[in-house]
């Protein structure tokens, strides 16, 4: 917090007004009540899906905030990550997407009042980020299943969890999985066969399945997860508390940086966002570190696991 009480504090708050078909409009008022009890300063940026990545560089710029709030999905926290990179403005998160897969794994509180307090709070995370095919992704990258899965929830007319589930049965039926490829980790070359291969810093997805029980967001490392079968009662134990996995349904790999090659070519996703067919992908930790504003409990956690 501000040691000098002549400097007002700057909130940006960016607001993606489609995430998640939510209305942003009461979350909007509340934060704005908040500024104003603490008579700070706040600009709200309103996304366009345009241009946002040029006039939000220009408006961080201009604005120098203090903090950047973020209302949307992972898309939304992806768009900010990517200009600030070495510059450590704290931000907190308002999941509002159809998919929150960052904020599902800060643990964060489901009332408005609670999320603001946090988002707004002294207690924070620092996030690794990596880069999977020069493009930054947050928490979970993979291709197959999931991928395929996503590309279809695109296309589909449905938003939120809805759509997603909707998607799944006509993306199951029509799938070619599973498929072959190696994984390159400090030189040494693996062949694989899998239905979906996930790049997670984190422990789950946003719809709360839990497929990365090693995955810290601070350690300096991913790990690879090879779901070599369509299993639906190891799918399902993904959605328990400490789950344990067999290892011909899940096999995991941690590394800071590997290589991916597929002998053809399958979907691929970052943060939920669908980014076409790839036959080779390439992930590496980055140098720098996101400042995520987080429960005090979730900050105590992640210092000890340091
Ligand atoms: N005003 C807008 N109109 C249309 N699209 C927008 C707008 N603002 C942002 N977007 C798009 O929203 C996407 C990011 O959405 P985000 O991940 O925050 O939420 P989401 O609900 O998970 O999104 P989606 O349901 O589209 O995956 C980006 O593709 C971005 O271009």
């Amino acid at each position: 917090m501000l040691k000098n009480m002549n400097i007002k504090y700057k909130v940006l708050f960016v607001v993606n007004p489609i995430s998640g078909g939510i209305d942003k409009s009461v979350i909007v008022e509340h934060v704005k009540e908040r500024m104003a009890a603490r008579k700070g300063e706040l600009h709200i940026y309103y996304t366009n899906g345009k241009n946002d990545k040029e006039e939000l560089t220009d408006v961080i710029k201009d604005f120098k905030p203090h903090r950047i709030l973020i209302a949307g999905g992972d898309g939304s926290i992806k768009l900010v990550a990517e200009i600030l990179k070495d510059d450590i403005v704290p931000i907190g998160l308002i999941p509002a997407g159809s998919a929150n897969g960052l904020a599902e794994n800060l643990n964060l509180p489901s009332t408005t009042e609670e999320i603001a307090d946090i988002a707004l709070g002294d207690n924070f995370v620092e996030v690794d980020c990596i880069m999977v095919n020069n493009e930054l992704c947050l928490h979970i990258s993979d291709i197959g299943l999931n991928a395929a899965l996503i590309k279809n929830y695109e296309e589909g007319d449905v938003r939120g969890k809805l759509g997603y589930l909707i998607q799944s049965v006509p993306t199951l039926i029509k799938s070619d999985f599973p498929f072959r490829f190696s994984i390159s980790i400090k030189g040494q070359t693996m062949e694989h066969e899998a239905v979906l291969v996930a790049i997670a810093n984190a422990k789950k997805y946003g719809t709360g399945s839990r497929i990365n029980p090693d995955g810290e967001f601070n350690d300096g490392i991913f790990e690879i997860l090879v779901f070599k079968k369509f299993d639906i009662p190891q799918i399902l134990k993904t959605f328990q508390e400490n789950a344990e996995y067999e290892k011909d349904f899940l096999e995991i790999f941690p590394a800071s940086e590997a290589h991916i090659k597929c002998y053809k070519k399958v979907p691929f996703q970052i943060d939920g966002e669908y980014r076409g067919e790839v036959d080779s992908v390439n992930a590496k930790i980055t140098s720098y570190k996101l400042k995520m504003a987080c429960p005090p409990e979730f900050a105590q956690n992640a210092a000890k696991s340091r």
